[in-house]
């Protein structure tokens, strides 16, 4: 064997193509280092697989670096203490871990190199003995002693490797690390690389142990006086990235149970992919949120020779993963693809510094970090905006109030005396960040990601954005956090985009929609990107939910057989809460003045509401205005087109009028599709109360055919354009004519009206015929008159050649006239209810898709 082979190859950097080039693989003289970690180790199984792993890589040159098998290192940590607590039971413990390891190796190696690891380990196992036997007695392990004990997992799990992989007949060593690696202690819990030590003591460990694949014990180490020490926190991906670094490997590959990093946490985001690259500074970012990637300090070393490190499933190796490497060439150049990735971090506080005397005042920023520092808070982000009246960071929430207290005590007097107005402490705050290298040469990046969070109706506390721009951070409210990470991922990760919807009442209206949304779903999904899902349907006495989405076809079954007892509140919550997407949609299909009172806070959690329910804004006045202040003030959607004229775009005509400056004066029409249809064909055929019942028979009535009979739908119409008019009216304000005969008032229901309906057929039939003997017809209307800040609703006589009298079926006629439109008003006509028009009217694949994407639709003019 040629040792000057195994010695340290020159140090050559590994360009970013060379590295893609190598395709994982790395051909020539470099090194391959791999590193498996305890899941990956922890059964003899496993162990096979690796050692098949190792040997399927063709490198000429391996270096394998080893964790503990599965749990080892616990039992060993557990041991330790056991003993220097004066537990007895730290014998059984140690026969445990001798237990697991010899029927692991039993199970793994035969023969000869069964026995020798046997022996080993039985001499291991009872120089432990005797170490713990010492740490018991003493009542005491000092961190050599735990670090000498607690390393032996190392060591075993590299030997049984080495001999499985020896099984196949491929030479192998095992290198014990702490014969090479010399690591300084720097406090906190870490240790610093000696590079120069180690890497002579490399040299002289292959001129001893000549080798071209070497199976190394991960985590241990030693001092520089061969103390043996650990990695500690830091663990094994260190020690691979440390030898990595010291080979001058061709890459180091990162062996663990996942398929790669990922876009986003995919326990909460369950579109997050794979990252095929990171830079190393976007998995810097993306570790310190805990992301499974690596620990930051992991990455320097291999960072400096620009080795690329790649992170792999163990348990999938079909999957490429992740490689970790110098800033890929740019990708698509898209704004889309400079986001990498998104992170969060829960269980925040905020803490914000606030008043006038910190403004050119330097030291206040030293003063303020210096009393965290004293209670050994950890600042997690921190931002001042450049008035310098404020500054704000965040902290763990479990050190907030400690903090809190010290900025009390060192600003007393500041905060006496006025020159600061307050510490606050905000809880229950996350952060999110989105991490990409590329943001920073990307314009519209951050625009982008506030738009995602503003649609979704998510208010964003405190920002902060380095210089680096590789990493922007926001604060929001904990609650927020899942929903806000959801928005921006599929903002940045989506192609398509996505609504999940809630239907209320699913009656004739509400059923309708259902199988109009069960045919336009996929031409959505298909032609526009949007995926739209129905994640519940509640009707008043039952309700089904659905975590994915409801099956169309199938939904009036599942009312039926999976149903629960309806419950608003929960409705709600599920749709908030419990969905997978983050613009959420209601649809207010009932008639129903409590639902409608709910709108509010609906439209404030930012649920869209679309609705032909005519109760919230025929409501009070003051719940009205408040309603649309809302509306206007977010970027919510409140879409009520269907309440006037069903799908006739009369109030969006009316809104197109007032946006271009015209001037309503008077809006009068036939407003009830039901009365139009009683009217135009009460003509003498048959009896007022037949045509009534055909009316009803057709959908175009209310639920409670009085709602129509009495002229309330109709006032309520009036009311609806008086106020989009910019009229503050009262249902109560408008005088209305009811057909409803005094006597039929008091019907306890709309069936008991129904029946006893007939016995005023002879009245309106003698109405009728005085009309006709005048040339006339009747037609009930309504009138909002603007310039007389009035509105009326009543049943008119017209001459037959009115454009009035000239309708047929449930037709609407509404005329507008205006500044513009005055000697000919703009006439909108048309039939003005019914299922089909009306559900149609808001399911138009123009306000799905405004809604999704978040455009802003002016449903009304802004007063
Ligand atoms: N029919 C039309 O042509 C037409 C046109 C425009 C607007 N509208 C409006 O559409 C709405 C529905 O009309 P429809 O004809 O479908 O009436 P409908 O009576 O057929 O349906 C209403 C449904 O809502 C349910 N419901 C009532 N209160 C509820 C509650 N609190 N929670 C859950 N479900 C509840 C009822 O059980 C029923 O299934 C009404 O507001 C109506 O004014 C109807
Ligand atoms: N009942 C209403 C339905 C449309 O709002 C009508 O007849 O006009
Ligand atoms: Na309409």
């Amino acid at each position: 064997m040629d040792v000057s082979k195994n010695m340290l190859t020159p140090i050559a950097a590994v360009s970013v193509e060379q590295a893609e080039a190598s395709a994982h693989l790395p051909k020539g003289d470099m090194w391959s280092v791999h590193k498996f970690g305890g899941t990956c180790m922890g059964t003899s199984q496993r162990i096979q697989n690796v050692a098949d792993i190792v040997l399927r890589d063709p490198s000429e040159r391996k270096l394998v670096v080893v964790s503990a098998m599965h749990k080892v290192t616990d039992m060993m940590y557990n041991l330790v203490n056991k003993a220097q607590s004066r537990d007895d039971s730290y014998i059984i413990a140690l026969d445990e871990v001798f237990e697991k390891h010899m029927t692991t190796a039993k199970d793994l190696l035969g023969g000869e190199d069964l026995a020798r690891f046997l022996s080993q380990l039985h001499t291991d196992v009872s120089n432990l003995k005797a170490m713990l036997r010492a740490i018991y007695i003493a009542g005491h392990a000092t961190e050599s002693f735990s670090d000498f004990v607690v390393g032996h997992g190392e060591l075993w799990s590299a030997q049984m490797l080495s001999f499985a992989i020896k099984k196949s007949g491929t030479p192998c060593s095992w290198m014990d690390m702490r014969e090479v690696l010399v690591v300084n202690p720097t406090g906190s819990n870490q240790v610093d690389p000696d590079y120069l030590e180690s890497e002579k003591r490399l040299e002289k460990w292959f001129a001893r142990q000549p080798a071209e694949t070497i199976i190394a014990t991960g985590f241990i180490a030693s001092t520089p006086e061969n103390i043996p020490t650990t990695l500690k926190r830091d663990g094994s991906d260190f020690s691979a990235a440390i030898i990595g670094s010291l080979v001058k490997a061709g890459q180091v590959t990162i062996w663990t149970d996942v398929d790669g990093v990922f876009s986003a946490d995919p326990r909460k985001v369950s579109e997050a992919v794979i990252l095929s690259t990171l830079s190393y500074q976007e998995a810097w970012e993306m570790s310190y949120f805990g992301a499974n990637v690596l620990h930051p300090r992991t990455i320097i070393p291999v960072m400096k020779y620009n080795i690329p490190i790649i992170i792999r499933n163990m348990f999938n190796i079909s999957a490429p993963g992740t490689m970790i490497c110098q800033q890929p060439a740019n990708e698509d150049g898209d704004l889309e693809a400079c986001v990498k990735a998104f992170a969060t971090i829960d269980k925040l506080a905020l803490v914000n510094v606030e008043g006038t005397g910190m403004a050119g005042v330097p030291g206040t920023a030293s003063v303020i970090f210096g009393a965290v520092k004293d209670v050994g808070a950890n600042v997690i982000m921190i931002s001042q905006a450049s008035s310098e009246h404020s500054v704000c960071f965040a902290v763990p929430e479990k050190e907030v109030a400690a903090v809190s207290a010290a900025l009390h005590v060192r600003f007393r007097e500041a905060l006496s005396s006025g020159r600061l107005s307050k510490v606050e402490v905000i809880h229950n705050c996350s952060i999110l960040a989105a991490v990409g290298l590329r943001m920073a040469s990307t314009p519209g990046v951050s625009a982008t990601l506030f738009d995602a969070l503003a649609k979704a109706n998510i208010n964003v506390r405190a920002i902060a954005q380095g210089c680096s721009e590789y990493n922007i951070t926001v604060v929001l409210k904990q609650e927020d956090c899942v929903r806000a990470l959801r928005a921006a991922h599929s903002r940045f990760f989506l192609s398509k985009t996505t609504l999940a919807v809630g239907i209320i009442g699913p009656g004739l209206i509400g059923r309708t929609l259902l199988n109009q949304l069960k045919d336009q779903a996929a031409i959505l999904k298909e032609n526009m990107n949007i995926d739209l899902r129905v994640m519940g349907i509640t009707g008043s006495r039952a309700m089904v939910l659905s975590d994915t989405g409801i099956d169309l076809s199938q939904w009036q079954e599942q009312l039926k057989t999976e149903a629960e007892p309806s419950d608003l509140h929960k409705f709600i919550q599920h749709l908030s809460e419990n969905q997978l997407f983050p613009n959420r949609v209601l649809v207010d299909c009932t008639a129903d003045t409590n639902v409608a009172s709910h709108y509010y806070d609906w439209l404030k959690k930012g649920i869209h509401v679309i609705t032909p329910n005519k109760k919230a804004n025929s409501g009070p006045l003051e719940r009205y205005l408040k309603l649309r202040t809302l509306q206007r003030a977010s970027y919510t959607h409140y879409f009520y087109e269907a309440t006037v004229g069903a799908g006739l775009p009369i109030i969006s005509t009316l809104c197109g009028l007032l946006e271009t400056g015209d001037k309503i004066l008077r809006i009068e029409g036939i407003f009830s599709g039901t009365l139009s249809y009683i009217f135009n064909n009460f003509e003498g055929t048959r009896t007022f109360s037949d045509v009534v019942a055909e009316a009803k028979e057709a959908g175009y009535t209310e639920p409670d055919p009085r709602d129509d009979l009495s002229g309330t739908d109709v006032a309520r119409k009036v009311i609806i354009l008086a106020r989009e008019s910019g009229l503050r009216l009262e249902l109560s304000d408008i005088p209305v004519m009811s057909l409803v005969p005094e006597a039929l008032r008091s019907c306890s229901t709309a069936d008991e009206y129904m029946q006893k309906l007939p016995s005023f057929d002879q009245n309106w039939g003698r109405e009728r015929k005085d009309a006709e003997a005048a040339g006339e017809v009747l037609r009930y209307v309504g009138v909002v008159d603007v310039v007389n800040k009035k509105g009326q609703v009543e049943l008119r006589r017209y001459k037959r050649d009115h454009p009035f009298a000239q309708l047929s079926g449930s037709d609407n006629i509404i005329a507008f006239t205006t500044s513009r439109y005055k000697e000919q008003p703009l006439i909108v006509r048309g039939p003005g209810a019914g299922a089909e028009v009306t559900a149609g009217a808001f399911p138009i694949p123009d306000a799905w898709l405004s809604l999704s994407s978040g455009e802003i639709v002016q449903t009304s003019k802004d007063e």
